[in-house]
């Protein structure tokens, strides 16, 4: 019998859907899970694709079961798991083996044992995926960081699976090491931006204007025909508008306002703030998954508060208040992509990946999460200003800013006048205000660490005096 062209470790969610995509686009794959019982429902579950699949029972028989060298994606839960397994694994392994992770796992995980295989004749590769269950079924976005010999081996296979958008693969080398984990992390901390500032709009059309969610399900539904087409828009669309099979009620009225999160919006926080570039989008996305996981505390706080004493909203033209609500909607995801692509641009440089911006954007066009077309205007963008300091400032989004900066402007004001919160929405007003002012206000803070610490100041006629005339100027 043929040998396996690839192998895969965890059929899970992920792991099984990639495994039949694999097999799907017509190449053998050995597949190996922890607990054995799921193999065989897997193998069963196969039906004709069964052909493509060898089954494996232990770590031995699924490595004899590849062609060398041997690429194995490992697609389990992230962390410490990745570690075992890899352990498990490696005495099994034959020089050039190729030990993949596809996990959502923490790009200084990647780096940490990519140079601790750099010796050993193995080689690693971190590669981001994304596109849940549907997208590794059918065509996921993929994001690879390793070496590029690594990346030659295993093209053609993830070629075969990635999604497609207008016949171009979503599937790209983006870097050594810890380059695809890197910027599949951003793609998530977007994420969490994305579907945080859509829960926003979602507040003020419910809370503000008293929508059903069946009305919000229709707002969304005709945005997603506009400048907003995207994955998230169209399935907040399909939530909204279904129906909890229990109450009859709409299903979203039945869920608690609690939002877990896994670690990837937190890590591109993290690694942001690391790198001192602002990403106010992800940060407030991320703090208010945190808050929404108070539940009891915010009960209690609402006891003891109440909401804030503001009149309810009142607006005289509808039809122009959701239009502003969409424009504003369009202003936040600008500052948010703005933001995730001015961290990969810093770690580019942090950790010289040499990440291609376009191609980033390109490949993020299908299959993923973040999926939309607005993701193919920024790809035109950088293909045009490719050393662009920051998306907002290239000539296509620069109009777009100006273009929605009212609409963004009256709903940020509007909902703090009607307290209804829109922290994500808010920081990207304050980060287009601050980006955009050519004198801000740091000189004062300047001062205030000089006098406080002696820090030292630069000034703005360019002369030698770094540290101020605090005391006698105080005292005089
Ligand atoms: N779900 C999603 O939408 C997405 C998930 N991811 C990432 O993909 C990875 C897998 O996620 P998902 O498929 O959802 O997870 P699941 O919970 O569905 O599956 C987890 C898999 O990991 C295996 N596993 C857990 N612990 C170990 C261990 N110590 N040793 C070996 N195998 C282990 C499980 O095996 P067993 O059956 O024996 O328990 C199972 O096969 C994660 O890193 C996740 O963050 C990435 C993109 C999207
Ligand atoms: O990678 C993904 C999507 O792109 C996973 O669904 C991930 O779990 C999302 O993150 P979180 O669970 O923190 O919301």
């Amino acid at each position: 019998m043929a040998q396996a062209e690839i192998g895969l470790i965890g059929l899970g969610v992920m792991g099984s859907n990639l495994a039949l995509n694999i097999a799907e686009k017509g190449n053998k794959i050995a597949v190996f899970n922890r607990t054995v019982a799921r193999t065989k429902e897997f193998y069963e579950e196969a039906g004709a694709l069964q052909g493509q699949i060898v089954p494996c029972e232990t770590i031995e028989e699924f490595v004899a079961a590849i062609r060398p060298p041997r690429p194995i994606i490992i697609m389990i839960q992230a962390g410490a798991a990745v570690d075992q397994q890899m352990e498990l694994l490696r005495p099994y392994l034959e020089k050039n083996d190729i030990m993949i992770d596809a996990g959502n796992a923490n790009f200084r995980d990647t780096m940490r044992r990519f140079d601790a295989l750099q010796d050993s004749g193995l080689t690693f590769i971190g590669m981001g995926v994304s596109g849940g269950e549907e997208g590794a079924r059918h065509g996921p976005s993929i994001m690879v960081g390793g070496k590029e010999d690594s990346w030659k081996r295993v093209e053609k296979v993830l070629t075969s699976i990635a999604a497609k958008y207008k016949d171009e693969p979503c599937v790209a080398w983006l870097g050594e090491n810890g380059a695809g984990h890197f910027v599949k992390t951003i793609h998530n901390g977007i994420e969490y931006a994305d579907m945080q500032m859509i829960a926003e709009i979602y507040g003020i059309l419910r809370d503000g204007l008293k929508m059903t969610a069946p009305e919000i399900a229709d707002v969304f539904a005709e945005w997603n025909k506009g400048r907003l087409e995207s994955y998230l828009i169209e399935i907040s669309a399909t939530v909204l508008a279904a129906k909890d099979p229990i109450s009859g009620n709409p299903i979203v009225d039945m869920i608690l306002d609690k939002a877990g999160q896994k670690g990837t919006g937190k890590w591109s926080a993290i690694e942001a703030q690391n790198m001192g570039v602002p990403a106010t989008g992800i940060e407030a996305a991320v703090a208010a998954r945190s808050i929404s996981s108070f539940k009891t505390e915010r009960e209690a706080a609402e006891k003891i508060l109440g909401l804030p004493d503001v009149p309810a909203l009142q607006v005289a033209d509808k039809a122009a208040f959701i239009k502003d609500l969409e424009s504003a909607l369009l202003a936040g995801k600008i500052g948010a992509y703005a933001q995730g692509f001015a961290v990969m641009s810093a770690a580019s440089k942090e950790y010289n990946w040499n990440l291609p911006m376009p191609t980033i954007a390109k490949i993020w066009r299908a299959g993923c999460i973040i999926r939309s077309q607005f993701l193919d205007e920024i790809t035109s963008a950088f293909t045009k200003a490719p050393d662009a300091a920051n998306l907002i400032v290239t000539p296509a989004f620069a109009t777009m800013v100006k273009d929605t900066d009212g609409a963004l402007r009256r709903v940020v004001s509007t909902a703090a006048l009607h307290g209804l919160p829109v922290p994500a929405l808010a920081s990207a007003l304050g980060y287009f205000d601050s980006y955009r002012r050519a004198r801000g206000t740091a000189n004062v803070i300047q001062a205030q660490r000089d006098f406080f610490g002696a820090h030292g100041f630069d000034r703005v006629d360019g002369a030698d005096s770094h540290h101020g005339p605090w005391g006698s100027g105080l005292n005089a």
